[in-house]
């Protein structure tokens, strides 16, 4: 890859969206995650104001802690960037007294996960609203458009996406040319919806690169014949996502009236 060609590709793409919008900037979720600060760092090279959030809830130190620096560093090289920290906890308490109980709480953790990233996507588009900024996604190629790991309307609720024709493997070559923090690199990736530190590899069961490997097989025209052992095995957990969430990944089934009918 073209590092430095990529890099300053986006940023223009960035600049030239936003000014043809009449938008005054962007504003993105900063999590102590890769995607994030490569997304935010992308975005302050734009030269428009950009407002990045960190919206805990229930979040482990470790992560607001990268996260933190990760502003403190982007602030001490840009000076574009605002800083608004916006504590979800008490939001996310709240909803759930308010919400009916459940016989077994374990029923609903799937879907309390998810209303976490649906609670920092509304806080995002209040501040978009107010301040006439876009959100800024951070997905990436194969969270997107691979194994659509991230939450419908949630994290997946965005105006534009940067980095989302990247390879996970790429945003880390982007993250080291651009100079990010070496303790969010070394970060294993996360959705840190859960309350505890498991990773992404955890609840996939595959890596990221073993993803991107799986990914390219099926462009290629693969097929579970191909494979045995490990790779086999990736290569179903990939489909099985990719399958699963296409809904994600395609415009919303709308129903169409036939024309006697209308
Ligand atoms: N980037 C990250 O690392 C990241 C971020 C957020 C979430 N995640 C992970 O992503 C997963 C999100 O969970 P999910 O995918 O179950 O929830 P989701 O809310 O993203 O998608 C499920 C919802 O989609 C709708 N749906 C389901 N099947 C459909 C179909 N065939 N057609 C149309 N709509 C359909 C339903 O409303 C369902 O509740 C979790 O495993 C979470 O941990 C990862
Ligand atoms: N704690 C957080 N603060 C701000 N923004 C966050 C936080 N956690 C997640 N985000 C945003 O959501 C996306 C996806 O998160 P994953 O950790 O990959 O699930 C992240 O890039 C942030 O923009
Ligand atoms: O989206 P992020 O920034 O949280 O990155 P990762 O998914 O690698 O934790």
């Amino acid at each position: 890859m073209q590092t430095e060609k990529v890099v300053n590709h986006i940023v223009n793409w960035l600049k030239d969206y936003a000014n043809n919008a009449k938008i005054n900037g962007f504003v993105i979720g900063v999590s102590g995650g890769i995607d994030s600060a490569v997304t935010s760092t992308l975005c302050a090279k734009t030269g428009l104001d950009v407002l990045v959030l960190e919206m805990p809830i229930h979040q482990a130190q470790s992560q607001v802690n990268r996260a933190i620096n990760h502003v403190n560093w982007l602030q001490s090289n840009y000076t574009n960037v605002l800083m608004t920290q916006v504590n979800l906890t008490p939001v996310f308490d709240s909803l759930v007294q308010a919400l009916p109980s459940v016989k077994n709480e374990e029923d609903r953790f799937m879907s309390l996960a998810n209303t976490r990233a649906r609670l920092r996507m509304t806080t995002l588009y209040y501040f978009a609203a107010l301040h006439n900024y876009l959100v800024a996604g951070t997905g990436n190629k194969v969270e997107d458009f691979g194994v659509g790991f991230y939450t419908k309307y949630g994290d997946g609720g965005v105006d534009l996406s940067p980095i989302a024709d990247l390879l996970k493997t790429e945003v880390y070559e982007i993250a080291k040319y651009l100079g990010i923090n070496q303790d969010i690199i070394d970060a294993q990736p996360t959705d840190g919806l859960w309350g505890d530190d498991r990773t992404d590899e955890d609840q996939i069961g595959a890596s990221y690169p073993e993803l991107e490997w799986a990914m390219a097989m099926v462009e290629k025209g693969k097929s579970e014949a191909d494979f045995s052992g490990r790779e086999l095995e990736v290569f179903k957990i990939y489909t099985r996502y990719n399958r699963n969430n296409k809904h994600k990944m395609v415009p919303i089934p709308v129903c169409e009236i036939p024309e006697n009918l209308k």
